[in-house]
């Protein structure tokens, strides 16, 4: 299901959202392959002294952070100044997150933080969005939930785990269903009614949480202020 970039264009990105980061800052530090350049490249900077929090959006996200000696808290302890986060799919400054399966924790981070970067590769830019949506939902609720998605014009898949018979099953305990729509053209409706459906805990479309988004290259990095 995820796309995949070039590992230098995901390194570049996220090292660059990393320099944004400052001495006394809380970061929200998303998830992903992406990501994961970003929260090593702020761990060297915290070697080098620099006194910084985090704030883990994932299991994946906080064990990473503490191989890269970040201290660490959780979200009702402080307030986040910038979040750094990868994405599925760009298009604007709309996102489509969740191919980890951690955009419900990701989302109360990234839109509590003053100002959200997005680091994605050149494969994640879009004109509109189209990728399907992740729709974490209570296990009890899948087959309502799935039921309401046709309705809505989408095709719901149960994601399954790729090395578990089963389902993948969310840090939260829940199943997700990824929802293809076809072309989004209007983002914040949809979400709105996906956030509606009894049972759903969160879903993947991000619209109008981002305020920079940096993609890199093997050249270099675009950064796009929103
Ligand atoms: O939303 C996410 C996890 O739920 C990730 O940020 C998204 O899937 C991008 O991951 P990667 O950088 O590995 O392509």
């Amino acid at each position: 299901m995820k796309q995949g970039g070039s590992d230098a264009a995901k390194r570049a990105a996220g090292e660059s959202a990393a320099e944004a980061v400052e001495d006394g800052m809380v970061v929200g530090l998303g998830t992903g392959s992406t990501t994961a350049h970003a929260i090593r490249a702020i761990g060297r900077q915290v070697d080098a002294g620099l006194d910084i929090v985090g704030v883990p959006t994932s299991f994946q996200s906080r064990e990473l952070a503490r191989e890269a000696g970040i201290p660490l808290a959780d979200l009702d302890e402080v307030s986040v100044d910038l979040a750094i986060d990868g994405a599925d799919e760009v298009a604007g400054g709309d996102l489509i997150k969740g191919g980890g399966a951690a955009h419900a924790r990701e989302k109360i981070v990234d839109a509590s933080a003053d100002r959200l970067l997005v680091v994605a590769d050149p494969t994640k830019e879009a004109e509109t969005l189209s990728h399907p949506v992740p729709v974490e939902v209570l296990s009890a609720a899948r087959t309502t939930v799935a039921e309401s998605v046709r309705e809505l014009g989408g095709e719901p898949t149960l994601r399954q785990a790729e090395r578990k018979d089963g389902p993948v099953v969310t840090d939260n305990g829940n199943l997700v269903l990824d929802c293809a729509f076809g072309d989004i053209d209007e983002p914040a409706a949809l979400g709105r009614d996906l956030a509606s459906l009894p049972g759903v805990v969160e879903h993947g479309l991000f619209v109008g949480l981002a305020d920079e988004v940096h993609v890199g290259s093997e050249e270099g990095v675009t950064v796009r202020e929103l």
